[in-house]
């Protein structure tokens, strides 16, 4: 089973544009709306292809009761955690380019913070895997994805992350991480210095893995991803896509790498992180090649998913700029 810890989800809500004007009234050509957040993206993708997940949410307000609808529709299985502030609604302009405004969401005390954890910890088991992605909502400390490492560990299940700033920051510092997925902004801000090359990267998730996160998929955007474990590194991509939104590709990227790792089925599938790394790679890249073509926050089908497309190679060579991969 993998497990999605979602904090900070949100209604996202996406207005198609042809052309974006700055300070001027914008008319929209159409509007998506979709349950969002990071975890609960990487359950809607992984439930799409039937591998079995289960997300925890933070709910309240009318767009939490709007989130849990969205989510029924779907039929993805939820474990809500009700709290006092509204869930939190998340704008995206796509006029070629996407632009994107997140709320801050609401805030949540340590009691809220305290039973969204022990939600957690009751829907997991040893063997699963739990995948904790997106920001923090106001009032809770950074420390939040250390805490739950604890628990999960605890229960002899592996922690995934996916999330960015101290809150990244403090998790890989305390190590014991299965696999993180930054984008290489993201990697960059936590190693604190540019990573313009392929060599430049995988030096920084080296450090990482070094430190105790044991894998480290660094989404590239149109350049594909790049793959570090103990063991050495992949890259894999395909041509660059006219992105359609990509709001959510980077949780689907996620979500496909789980995907390929995971064998079996219904209650007796298991998920196993360490399953062959350029497959996984390639199938991420894949998935979120297919996410990039959907419009708002939509998670693909595995109908869409093109792996025939995408190039792998092990050990990328260092010294290619990461703008021409
Ligand atoms: N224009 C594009 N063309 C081809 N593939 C793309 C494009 N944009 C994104 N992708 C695919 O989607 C994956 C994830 O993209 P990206 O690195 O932008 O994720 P992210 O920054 O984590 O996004 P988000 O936080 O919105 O989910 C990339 O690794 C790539 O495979
Ligand atoms: O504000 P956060 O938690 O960093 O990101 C939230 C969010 O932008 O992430 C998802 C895409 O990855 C969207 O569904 C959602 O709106």
């Amino acid at each position: 089973m993998i497990v999605t810890l979602t904090p900070n989800p949100s209604i996202d809500r996406a207005y198609d544009l042809d052309h974006l004007l700055v300070g001027e009234v914008n008319r929209a050509a159409a509007v998506h709306v979709d349950a969002g957040g990071k975890g609960i993206n990487v359950s809607r993708a992984l439930h799409a292809a039937s591998i079995p997940t289960r997300a925890v949410l933070p709910v309240g307000g009318p767009d939490g009761e709007l989130l849990l609808a969205l989510l029924a529709q779907l039929r993805v299985p939820t474990v809500p955690v009700p709290v006092e502030g509204a869930t939190r609604s998340n704008i995206t302009l796509v006029a070629g380019d996407t632009t994107k405004v997140n709320a801050p969401g609401p805030n949540l005390d340590d009691a809220a913070r305290d039973r969204l954890l022990r939600a957690v910890a009751d829907a997991v088991a040893p063997g699963d895997v739990v995948v904790a992605a997106g920001s923090l909502p106001a009032g809770v400390a950074p420390d939040l994805y250390v805490r739950l490492g604890g628990l999960v560990r605890e229960r002899g299940a592996g922690l995934v992350l996916d999330t960015s700033g101290p809150a990244l920051q403090q998790a890989v510092a305390a190590g014991g991480l299965a696999l993180i997925k930054p984008n290489d902004e993201e990697l960059a801000e936590l190693v604190g210095r540019e990573l313009p090359t392929v060599g430049d990267v995988v030096t920084a998730a080296r450090e990482l893995v070094a430190t105790g996160t044991d894998r480290v998929l660094v989404s590239l955007g149109a350049h594909g991803a790049l793959l570090v474990s103990a063991d050495g590194s992949w890259w894999a991509g395909g041509p660059a896509l006219v992105a359609a939104s990509t709001v959510g590709a980077g949780d689907t990227t996620l979500a496909g790498y789980l995907a390929a790792c995971t064998s079996g089925h219904g209650a007796d599938s298991r998920t196993d992180l360490a399953a062959d790394p350029a497959h996984a790679l390639r199938t991420a890249v894949a998935w979120g090649r297919a996410a990039v073509q959907l419009p708002g926050t939509a998670v693909p089908t595995p109908d869409l998913v093109r792996a025939d497309e995408v190039r792998i190679l092990t050990t990328p060579d260092p010294t290619t700029p990461i703008k021409e991969m």
